[in-house]
């Protein structure tokens, strides 16, 4: 079995006749954390939907565990074990928090219908106000509340498009710990799509970059530093 948990092979789609993505080979290894990087409209985040299969691909295919999962539904992407915490959070604001975390469980394969105590102490805030509707929470708050919602699918491989945008800096290290977490306590496989470098870096095992619709580099954050990296892709 490779060690990579997701696969790319040439891989394009885009949004009707206009094509975002072009021959995109990608790999992602199991229980490592990977930032996805470059400048604003490149692609990060319709890389991220074409592996979620709320793209269409025009031509390549997506492998996830070896299995080729290109024609699966969204739902059946979920049920396999992808979660992405999209940008912009969509938390369902007139669900509770609780609400919010229990429908996160749809995605399950073990037929759990309680959410798994771990998300609470990750994020005790959202313990603390478990009642409260999503529409009211702070941007921080729904942050932490998305990203629960996605651990409660237990999925294997975990997406995130800039978990960080808009969020206080304490807020930021406390998703920064949850992740690192479920990295590597629990094995998670992560992609981030993330802006803010020093944060990326901190997290990310590897990276990737990107430029118009391509991975132009990749590579170790441990071996080359962000700043380098940022100079060398024009961001
Ligand atoms: N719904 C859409 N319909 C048509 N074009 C779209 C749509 N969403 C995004 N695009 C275009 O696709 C290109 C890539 O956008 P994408 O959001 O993937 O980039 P990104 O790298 O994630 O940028 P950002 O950091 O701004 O989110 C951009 O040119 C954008 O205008």
């Amino acid at each position: 079995m490779s060690d990579a948990l997701l696969r790319l092979e040439g891989v394009s789609s885009g949004y009707g006749q206009s094509r975002i993505l072009w021959d995109v080979d990608f790999a992602l290894p199991r229980g490592k954390a990977t930032a996805l990087i470059g400048r604003n409209g490149v692609g990060k985040s319709t890389l991220l939907s074409t592996i979620m299969g709320l793209r269409p691909l025009i031509s390549g295919r997506v492998l996830f565990d070896g299995r080729d999962i290109s024609r699966l539904s969204t739902h059946q992407r979920a049920r396999a074990g992808i979660a992405l915490v999209p940008q912009g959070r969509h938390v369902f604001p007139f669900l509770t928090v609780e609400e919010n975390l229990l429908s996160g469980l749809a995605a399950r394969r073990d037929g759990r219908r309680t959410i798994p105590g771990f998300i609470f102490d990750l994020f005790p805030k959202l313990d603390a106000i478990r009642h409260r509707k999503g529409g009211l929470l702070s941007g921080g708050e729904q942050q932490q509340l998305a990203i629960g919602r996605a651990l409660a699918g237990d999925p294997r491989l975990l997406l995130l498009d800039e978990p960080t945008e808009g969020i206080q800096p304490n807020v930021v290290a406390q998703i920064e710990d949850a992740l690192r977490h479920v990295r590597s306590e629990m094995g998670m496989t992560i992609l981030v799509v993330e802006q803010y470098l020093d944060f990326a870096w901190r997290l990310a095992d590897l990276y990737a970059a990107m430029q118009c619709g391509r991975i132009v580099r990749s590579g170790d954050t441990g071996t080359e530093t962000a700043d380098t990296v940022a100079h060398l892709v024009h961001i």
